[in-house]
C-alpha cells in the first residue's frame, strides 16, 4: 500500500464520490462573508434550491464594514446595502450570522478559529482566498469561487481536483526581531508566487514544530500567496492546547479521538522545498508581488533574472524606488496593524512591545484594527490598547479595513503604507497606494521612525 499523508487521510475521509481527476468532498464547515456570497444566494433562489444543511454554515460580515468606533454597519449606502442583503440571505436560509456586536465577531478566518468552530481533520471552505489560514488547525481549508459557494450551499459538498501533497520544510531559528511573518515573507520571496499552484502544502521541519498557533495562522494564511489550494500543519500538542481553551472537554476528547483514528497510519509528505531561516533578518516587501521581498535593513535588489526584468522595472516604477536603494531610507505615511494575517492578540502585543515609551512620528498615520472583538477586548484588558493609543496609534473596530480597502479605509494615491497584511498588488490598499508588507513589530518600528525600520532600531 502506498503511504498516506495527513492531508490525503483528510481527503479520503471526506470523499463522497470520485469522478476521474475530481473528488466530491463533504464540507464540514462553510464560512460566508458579505462580498463573495450575494450572487451565490441569488443562484440558489433562481433555481428554487434550498440550503442543504444551514447548521454547517456560518456568516460573518467583515470586508466592507466600517471600523470607526461605535459603528453599526457602514456609512456608505452601497456597502450598507450589501450588509443588509447578507443578513437577509442568512436569516432567510436559517444560517447563523455572527453580527458586529457579537462577542465572536471578527474577520472570518480569525472569528471561526478563535471561537472553536474549526477542528483538525475538517473540510472547511469559504469564498475567500485566505481560508488557507485555518490549515493552522489541521483543517483542510481553502478558498472557493462564488459559483462554488452556491454549490456548497445546495449540496454541502465541493468538487476539488486530485492534487499532490508536498512538504514545505522550514529549518533554523530567525534572528532578533524576526518571527513567523518574516519567515513566510522569506518563503514567498525564495519560492515563486506560483510554487504552490496545483499542490496541497504540508508545512514541516524543526522551525514549524516550535511555532505557536498565532505563528501558524500567519504561515498558513500567506501560503495562499504561493498559489496553493490548501496548506496545513498536522495537529500536535500546540494545536490541542489551543483547542482546549475553546472546546468543552467532551468536544475536545471527541476531536482528539477522531484525529487519532484518522492519523494512525499517516506519514510525512515528501519534501518539495526546504527554506532555511537561520538568523533571518526582519523582512519587508518592496514591490508589487510576493517575490519582491528583502531584509528591512537591506536594499532593493540591483538586478533580477532576465525573465523577471519587466515586472521588476514596473514594480520599481509603481513603488517609486530605485535599484539598490536602502530600504531604511524609505519614508512611510501610513502604518497598519491588522488583517487575518497579523491581527491577533500576539501581533498587537508584538507591536506594543516595540512602541512602548515611544511616539508615532508626526508624519505617520498609524492605525490598529484588531482581527476580532475578542482580540480587542483582550488588548484592552492587558493594557496593550493603552500602550498603542498612548503612542499615537488610532484604535478601530475589527474588520478587514485597509488590508483590502473596500470599506473606506483607503490609503491615498502616491502614499506609502507599511502594513501587517498579506498582499502588495498595485492598488491593493487604494488606487495608486504603495504597500510594504511586514511583521507587526516592523510596522510598529516604522510608525515610530517614519520610515521602514528594523524593530531593533527602536527597542535597542
Ligand atoms: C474579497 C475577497 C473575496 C478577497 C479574497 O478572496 O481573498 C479578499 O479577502 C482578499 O483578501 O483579497
Ligand atoms: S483581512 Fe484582508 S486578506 Fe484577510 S480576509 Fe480580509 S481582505 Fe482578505
Amino acid at each position: 500500500m502506498s503511504s498516506t499523508t495527513y492531508t490525503d487521510a483528510v481527503v479520503d475521509r471526506a470523499t463522497r464520490h470520485r469522478d476521474g481527476p475530481r473528488l466530491l468532498l463533504s464540507v464540514d464547515l462553510h464560512v460566508l462573508h458579505e462580498v463573495s456570497s450575494p450572487q451565490a444566494f441569488t443562484m440558489l433562489a433562481d433555481r428554487a434550491l434550498p440550503v442543504r444543511d444551514p447548521s454547517r454554515s456560518v456568516g460573518i460580515p467583515d470586508h466592507v464594514v466600517s471600523t470607526v468606533p461605535r459603528r453599526t454597519g457602514s456609512d456608505d449606502p452601497r456597502a450598507q446595502r450589501m450588509l443588509d442583503v447578507f443578513s437577509t440571505n442568512l436569516a432567510r436560509t436559517g444560517i447563523e450570522e455572527i453580527p458586529l456586536d457579537s462577542a465572536d465577531h471578527g474577520i472570518v478566518h480569525v472569528s471561526v478559529s478563535e471561537s472553536g468552530r474549526v477542528l483538525p481533520g475538517q473540510v472547511v471552505v469559504c469564498g475567500d482566498s485566505h481560508t488557507t489560514t485555518l490549515g493552522a488547525l489541521g483543517a483542510l481549508a481553502w478558498g472557493i469561487g462564488t459559483s462554488e459557494v452556491a454549490h456548497v450551499l445546495a449540496t454541502q459538498a465541493v468538487w476539488t481536483p486530485v492534487q499532490p501533497v508536498v512538504g514545505l520544510r522550514v529549518t533554523g531559528t530567525p534572528g532578533p526581531g524576526a518571527g513567523a511573518k518574516d519567515v513566510v515573507l522569506r518563503v514567498c520571496g525564495e519560492l515563486s508566487p506560483r510554487w504552490g499552484v496545483g499542490r496541497r502544502i504540508e508545512w514541516s521541519g524543526p522551525y514549524i514544530d516550535g511555532t505557536s498557533m498565532a505563528e501558524r495562522f500567519t504561515l498558513c494564511n500567506m501560503a495562499a500567496e504561493l498559489g496553493a489550494r490548501s496548506a496545513l500543519i498536522p495537529p500536535d500538542e500546540t494545536t490541542w492546547e489551543y483547542l482546549a481553551q475553546r472546546l468543552t472537554p467532551e468536544r475536545l476528547a471527541g476531536a482528539r479521538a477522531a484525529t487519532e483514528e484518522l492519523t494512525r497510519a499517516v506519514t510525512a509528505a515528501p519534501v518539495a522545498a526546504t527554506v532555511d531561516v537561520d538568523g533571518l533578518a526582519p523582512q519587508v516587501s518592496w514591490g508589487t508581488n510576493l517575490s519582491h521581498v528583502a531584509d528591512v535593513d537591506g536594499r532593493v535588489p540591483t538586478s533580477v533574472p532576465d525573465d523577471q526584468r519587466r515586472a521588476f522595472e514596473a514594480a520599481l516604477a509603481y513603488a517609486g524606488l530605485a535599484p539598490g536603494q536602502e530600504l531604511s531610507s524609505v519614508e512611510v505615511q501610513h502604518a497598519f496593524v491588522g488583517s487575518c494575517t497579523n491581527g491577533r492578540i500576539e501581533d498587537l502585543r508584538a507591536a506594543a512591545a516595540v512602541v512602548a515609551g515611544h511616539r508615532v512620528a508626526p508624519s505617520v498615520r498609524a492605525v490598529v484594527v484588531p482581527g476580532s472583538r475578542r482580540v480587542a477586548q483582550q488588548a484592552q484588558e492587558e493594557g496593550i490598547r493603552d500602550v498603542l493609543v498612548g503612542a499615537g496609534f488610532l484604535w478601530r473596530e475589527p474588520g478587514c479595513s485597509s488590508c483590502v480597502a473596500i470599506n473606506g479605509d483607503t490609503i491615498p494615491r502616491g502614499e506609502r503604507c507599511v502594513s501587517s497584511s498579506n498582499r502588495n498588488f498595485e492598488g491593493r490598499q487604494g488606487a495608486g497606494a504603495i504597500t510594504h508588507l511586514a511583521s507587526p513589530a516592523t510596522v510598529a518600528a516604522s510608525a515610530i521612525t517614519g520610515r521602514l525600520a528594523h524593530p531593533g532600531e527602536v527597542t535597542r
